[in-house]
């Protein structure tokens, strides 16, 4: 069942042209000149229910407005929207209650009062019923090892402290789905793994959907089976990472060491990119000859020492999107 329902959203943005120097400045005071800027463009899409979805796109590319329109802090300027079957925009109060956000640079928690205080407060405001409360937050603390900071003043936890805080704090209310943002930015190797295990622990134990934006890859490669890709407010790429990998970059690479000089290194299918010493660099796509079969023509007339196939990581793959998509 599709939980988010997106068809031909559009958000344009009306904004003041600013001309230069005091002339312009004095003119633009008098006779505002505006512009419009699209920042999401005709977008349709649709996740079900448990998927873990990496919502990315360079600086710009529309993600913050699309996640602001599906929780129902922005307003579209045409197009349609459903999550869990309502509309944010006509219902957000009902959709605030199937949604759980956590935005990286800032926090729902309350500098001034303790975790655990906090966490009170927020449960009031959602009313959520004491017991099913008590239950939660028992497991959320277990599971995001909460107990050593819960008595302690916001202002005063670090930050992989404070994030793992926000994560529970969006996850009181048990909602069916939580809109990551940046959730393990400027945090160490052991804090993001703590993060990533428990987004996966509540998509696995409970079936939550999760859509995150990011821009660090890794998030996006231990946690999500789809990408949506997103460049100048239009989704220029969606579906598996490992086919967006193997579309977007079919190249492989062959690095062979030989055991002494060759007059002929040449193959018809592969093309010789690099060469230093005995090492040997060929490009070859895998459409073409896979690298079992280029391996055994080579090794026919070359005495190879040693090798090694490099693979395209989900770098190269966004490199690649980012490149292709971009704006001439
Ligand atoms: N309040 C606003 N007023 C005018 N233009 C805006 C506003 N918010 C966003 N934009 C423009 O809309 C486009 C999309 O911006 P958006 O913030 O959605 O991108 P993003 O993908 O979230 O970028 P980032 O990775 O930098 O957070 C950009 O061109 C941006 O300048």
């Amino acid at each position: 069942m599709a939980v988010i329902e997106v068809v031909d959203l559009v958000k344009e943005y009306v904004i003041t042209k600013k001309e230069k120097g005091l002339r312009g400045s004095l003119k633009g005071l008098f006779f505002p000149e505006k512009t419009t800027i699209c920042g999401v463009d005709s977008i349709s899409f649709s996740i079900e229910r448990g998927e873990i979805v990496g919502y990315i796109g360079p600086n710009g590319a529309g993600k913050s407005t699309t996640i602001k329109m599906l929780t129902g802090i922005l307003h579209p300027t045409s197009g349609s929207i459903r999550v869990c079957g309502i509309s944010p925009q006509e219902d957000r109060k009902a959709v605030v209650k199937k949604l759980g956000v956590v935005f990286g640079q800032r926090t729902q928690l309350y500098w001034d009062l303790r975790l655990g205080e906090s966490f009170e407060l927020l449960r009031r405001i959602y009313q959520i019923e004491q017991t099913a409360y008590e239950e939660t937050l028992r497991v959320l603390s277990e599971v995001l090892q909460l107990s050593d900071f819960i008595d302690t003043p916001v202002r005063q936890l670090s930050l992989g402290q404070r994030m793992r805080g926000d994560l529970a704090a969006a996850m009181l209310h048990s909602p069916d789905i939580l809109f990551l943002d940046e959730p393990t930015i400027g945090l160490d190797t052991e804090a993001k793994h703590a993060i990533r295990n428990f987004i996966i622990d509540i998509n696995r134990s409970r079936g939550v959907t999760v859509i995150l934006t990011t821009h660090d890859l890794d998030d996006v490669e231990q946690l999500c089976s789809r990408l949506i890709v997103v460049n100048h407010g239009k989704i220029v790429e969606d579906g598996p990472i490992q086919s967006i990998i193997g579309k977007l970059t079919p190249k492989r690479l062959l690095v062979i060491e030989l055991q002494h000089h060759s007059d002929d290194l040449t193959h018809p299918s592969a093309e010789i990119v690099k060469q230093e010493g005995l090492t040997i660099w060929y490009q070859f796509e895998k459409t073409k000859i896979t690298a079992s079969e280029l391996i055994s023509d080579l090794s026919r007339k070359l005495a190879i020492q040693d090798l090694s196939v490099k693979e395209p990581d989900i770098e190269d793959a966004i490199r690649e999107v980012y490149k292709t998509t971009a704006k001439v």
